[in-house]
């Protein structure tokens, strides 16, 4: 269970998230929506401590990211703190963030034989049946440089899979692909989301896609829900005004 407790984030004046309360359940796969610069990605950075709250706080499985208790007082959570929580949760960025000068195995292998402790043979066998169910088995010794966008997307798909998350955040995953090779990544994730338990937190625009991966959709506005319910119900017959605007100005683009 991941809950956001009455979160405030500011940059300077700019507050970009207002008290924001909202829970996902385990399992539960949850896309948000919503203009640009409505705070959709500061949530997901938040959660992998890229960045820290303002105001309120996070919880992940009952245990607070954002806060240990010192007395009766809450005091900001160091790494010591975070860093069995924030194992928990793997993100896939819009960028890729592959590491150049390693090759696609050692991409992989690198976090679950450093931060996990895992024997490098052992790492280096879940890296091959994850690049083969990514449909990269005959990737391994390439660097990254030498693959296409949407090759070096499912590295870094099998890359956060290799940490055995429980929580999956995938951030604009596939807005920095050639168009042809979208709908690939895409049903990718549509596979690995019904076949799994992983609770998926998402941002995208595409809304074919957040329709598919979907069992809520939150659409934000200035830093806040305006608007929580299934796919379905969201696309097709939205309660608010903003929705609908938001929807036909996306269909538009
Ligand atoms: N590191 C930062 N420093 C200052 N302002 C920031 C920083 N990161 C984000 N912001 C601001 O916070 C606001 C929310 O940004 P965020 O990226 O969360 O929006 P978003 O809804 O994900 O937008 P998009 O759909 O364009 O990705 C924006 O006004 C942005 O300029």
């Amino acid at each position: 269970m991941i809950r956001f407790d009455k979160v405030v984030k500011r940059y300077g004046d700019n507050t970009v998230l207002r008290e924001l309360d909202f829970h996902v359940r385990p399992g539960e796969r949850v896309t948000l929506i919503g203009p640009s610069g409505s705070g959709k990605t500061t949530i997901l950075r938040l959660l992998m401590t890229l960045e820290k709250v303002s105001g309120g706080l996070i919880e992940v499985d009952g245990e607070c990211l954002t806060h240990i208790r010192r007395g009766d007082k809450r005091v900001p959570a160091d790494e010591k703190h975070i860093r069995p929580i924030r194992r928990k949760i793997g993100m896939v960025f819009q960028q890729f963030n592959l590491f150049p000068n390693m090759n696609v195995l050692r991409n992989i292998t690198e976090a679950p034989v450093r931060a996990l402790g895992r024997p490098r043979a052992e790492a280096e066998a879940k890296a091959r049946e994850l690049l083969d169910m990514v449909g990269l088995a005959d990737k391994a010794l390439e660097h990254p440089s030498r693959l296409s966008g949407g090759q070096q997307q499912r590295v870094a798909i099998a890359r956060a899979l290799a940490m055995e998350p429980e929580i999956l955040l995938l951030d604009e995953v596939t807005s920095a692909l050639d168009p042809e090779l979208v709908t690939g990544v895409q049903d990718l994730l549509r596979d690995i989301a019904s076949s799994s338990d992983l609770t998926i937190l998402c941002v995208t625009h595409e809304m074919g896609f957040a329709r598919d991966i979907s069992h809520r959709v939150l659409m934000f506005d200035q830093g806040q829900i305006v608007e929580d319910g299934p796919p379905e119900k969201i696309f097709s017959d939205p309660a608010e005004q903003r929705t609908r605007d938001f929807l036909q100005a996306v269909i538009q683009t």
